[in-house]
């Protein structure tokens, strides 16, 4: 029997523009389910912009997006069923509770046992204990820990991480890595990383961008770090867009 493998994400010729700015230029490339994708690159180099076009939080300006086989521009609320995202904007509420932040989430994916779901996502993240606590007092490991539990309400099948370690203590860095390592299996993770040694260390693919163009995108099995490490240089040195 021969075993087909998919494709959580089929990218064609992506392209962004903002006023005459083009931040994303004919992005091209395919990423199997199961994969984790790091996506490397200097500052203004389309990042963000690529990994908000994924999680549809941004409409492309021209090309093609298949989330899951599902076309992000046509049913991108299709799409949102099948992803979760975790950003810097945590996008949870600081004057409510944690246990409140997640109810809610839950009610807007009609979760069918919300309270029940909500409970065992806390635990999951090591903050049942912290339930009945607004999120304004909760430090940035702790917040993050509770976007993670917010990106899983819906079991999503590809995960987007937009440098998930910026502002991390070491603990909370290992925290992380574990909550991740142990969410990996069956599901397609996306992560945008300034650190270029953990990005590499972590991922099964890597993706430079550089004024918004694909410099390098290849399996890890493809490339040393050494060579990747000098790429990485060279790149930066192309400055920004
Ligand atoms: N809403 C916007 N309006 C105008 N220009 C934008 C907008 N968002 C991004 N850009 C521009 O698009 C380019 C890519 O920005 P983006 O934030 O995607 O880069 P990045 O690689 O994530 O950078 P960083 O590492 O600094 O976060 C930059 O030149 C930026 O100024």
């Amino acid at each position: 029997m021969v075993t087909r493998l998919t494709n959580a994400l089929e990218i064609k010729k992506l392209t962004k523009v903002f006023g005459d700015r083009k931040a994303l230029d004919r992005v091209t490339f395919d990423l199997p389910e199961g994969a984790f994708l790091s996506i490397f690159g200097p500052n203004g180099a389309g990042k963000t912009t690529l990994l908000r076009i994924l999680s549809t939080l941004s409409r492309p300006t021209q090309g093609s997006v298949r989330v899951m086989g599902i076309d992000a521009k046509e049913e991108p609320d299709q799409v949102r069923g099948h992803i979760g995202l975790i950003s810097h904007n945590s996008m949870l509420y600081p004057d409510l509770t944690a246990m409140e932040n997640l109810m809610f989430v839950a009610r807007l994916y009609g979760v069918v046992n919300p309270e029940e779901r909500v409970r065992e996502l806390l635990r999951s993240v090591e903050l049942d204990h912290r339930r009945f606590d607004l999120v304004r007092t909760f430090s940035r490991g702790m917040t993050q820990r509770l976007s993670i539990a917010r990106a899983l309400m819906n079991d999503p099948q590809v995960v987007f991480l937009d440098e998930p370690y910026a502002g991390l203590d070491p603990h909370a860095v290992e925290i992380f890595d574990e909550l991740i390592g142990g969410l990996r299996e069956g599901r397609t993770f996306v992560m945008v990383s300034h650190d270029l040694q953990k990005g590499f260390d972590t991922c099964t693919h890597a993706l430079v961008l550089a004024r918004g163009r694909v410099v390098t995108f290849a399996p890890k099995e493809e490339l040393d770090f050494e060579e990747f490490r000098n790429l990485y240089r060279q790149t930066v040195g192309m400055g920004v867009a």
